[in-house]
């Protein structure tokens, strides 16, 4: 089809995003942010109306020079980060807490945002990491019986800037033609568009390693498992448990519930924990979790991926899948602008089905610089880029996209199940 031949050329490695800029600080900083006054939260449990809400204005300025006038809600202040598109229609609230997109600015197609509120269940952290939101209309009321605060209020309390009244389809547009564009917010008049500008120009999120920024400090386990009126995949479990530690460069907590629903026992460690440490407790698994930031900015973790590597069945999402490419042997490289939202086809080669899946990732391993041996298990149809890898004779598994995607979809949920499965047969292997 003609859009996948041209979403082909445009995230494949020999044609990804390369412009010719000068060069950047290697730092992730953020410049200044202020937390405005909090927002009336009366109503917000009951879904009243919350306008009118104090209204500033903002400015989005883009380093290829663009302009884009909006107002401000969250925080106020400046910020400087990298503008990704998502496409997804609901779960806006698991987007602001996935860790992935620390250093990003969250840029929703769908235009109306905030009507639902955010609720105590929805967490994907502890915290928000993105740099920012952008969006079309904010909703002026919540409506939901799960809602606890309204969407101003939270990122108010979080400190994290968001925009309305903007034209995301064509910030949007321009991304699809031109790749991923670092951009700088602000809330602060005093500030010139040329000095935003030239703050865009200075920054970069490629060769930084944003992982020690989310990553917990301490080993810890986890026992939480999806709520019984949540689970949508009720069917038999493993009755055996088996011991999983899970590396956190980031890690979402619906993974940790989804592998505490499959029966495993988990204990999470830093991104630094030395493979050595993580052999002592005896694991059945290591599952590498998704994360923040450029694969090729953090060599520490991909020695550790390759020191476990053969000695225990490893499960890699997303940027644990790109450690493991590199940890084999393979290259990562950055798309043009990515995969961001809740409806990518995938072509499962092993079982010959298509997967709708939620996917968040602006790198891919080129599955032409992998060894032989390496098999590439599924196949993003959008683009054909490299989406799951598994080597048989060391026992790895990995997607490149999210399986414990909440609000879903869930067609590849049971990769868990697969897993699970991968332990058994090591664990009592004759
Ligand atoms: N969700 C993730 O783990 C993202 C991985 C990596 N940061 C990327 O953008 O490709």
């Amino acid at each position: 089809m003609a859009t996948q031949g041209l979403n082909f050329a445009l995230n494949n490695p020999s044609t990804f995003f390369a412009p010719n800029k000068p060069p950047r600080h290697s730092k992730f900083r953020i410049v200044t942010v202020k937390c405005s006054a909090p927002l009336s939260s009366e109503g917000a449990a009951t879904g009243l109306a919350e306008r009118p809400w104090n209204v500033a204005n903002a400015r989005l300025v883009l380093e290829d020079g663009s302009i884009w006038r909006a107002k401000s809600f969250g925080a106020s202040g400046t910020q400087v980060g990298e503008v990704v598109f998502n496409t997804s229609l609901t779960g806006y609230q698991e987007i602001l807490t996935d860790p992935s997109y620390a250093g990003q600015f969250v840029l929703m197609t769908n235009p109306h945002i905030g009507n639902t509120g955010v609720n105590f269940d929805d967490e994907e952290s502890r915290q928000c990491f993105l740099a920012g939101l952008v969006i079309r209309s904010l909703s002026i009321g919540t409506s939901n019986w799960r809602c606890a605060e309204t969407l101003g209020n939270y990122l108010a309390e979080r400190n994290i800037m968001g925009i309305y009244d903007v034209d995301t389809r064509a910030i949007t547009r321009r991304l699809r033609q031109d790749g991923s564009l670092i951009g700088v917010l602000s809330t602060e008049e005093s500030k010139s568009d040329q000095e935003l500008l030239e703050m865009s120009r200075s920054w970069d999120i490629v060769g930084i390693d944003l992982i020690s920024d989310v990553s917990c400090k301490e080993p810890f386990e986890w026992v939480e498992s999806t709520k019984p009126d949540w689970d949508f995949n009720n069917h038999e479990r493993n009755s055996k448990t088996y011991r999983v530690i899970a590396y956190d460069f980031g890690i979402k907590h619906n993974i940790l519930r989804r592998l505490a629903s499959y029966g495993c026992q988990i204990i999470v460690v830093p991104s630094t924990w030395p493979a050595s440490e993580t052999l002592k407790l005896k694991p059945d698994g290591v599952l590498f979790s998704n994360g923040p930031g450029d694969p090729s900015a953090v060599p520490y973790a991909v020695a550790i991926v390759k020191e476990l590597l053969g000695k225990v069945p490893v499960f890699g999402i997303c940027m644990g899948h790109q450690l493991l490419g590199q940890a084999l042997g393979g290259k990562t490289f950055k798309m043009k602008f990515g995969h961001h939202g809740g409806n990518h086809p995938v072509h499962n080669i092993q079982n010959g089905r298509v997967e709708i899946s939620a996917q968040n990732h602006n790198y891919a391993v080129d599955p032409a610089t992998l060894p032989k041996g390496v098999e590439v298990t599924h196949i993003n149809l959008n683009d054909g880029t490299c989406a799951g890898l598994a080597y048989p004779a060391l026992n790895v598994m990995s997607l490149q996209y999210h399986p414990e995607a909440s609000p879903g979809p869930h067609d590849s949920d049971c990769v868990f199940r697969d897993f699970v499965e991968l332990m058994k047969s090591v664990k009592y292997r004759a």
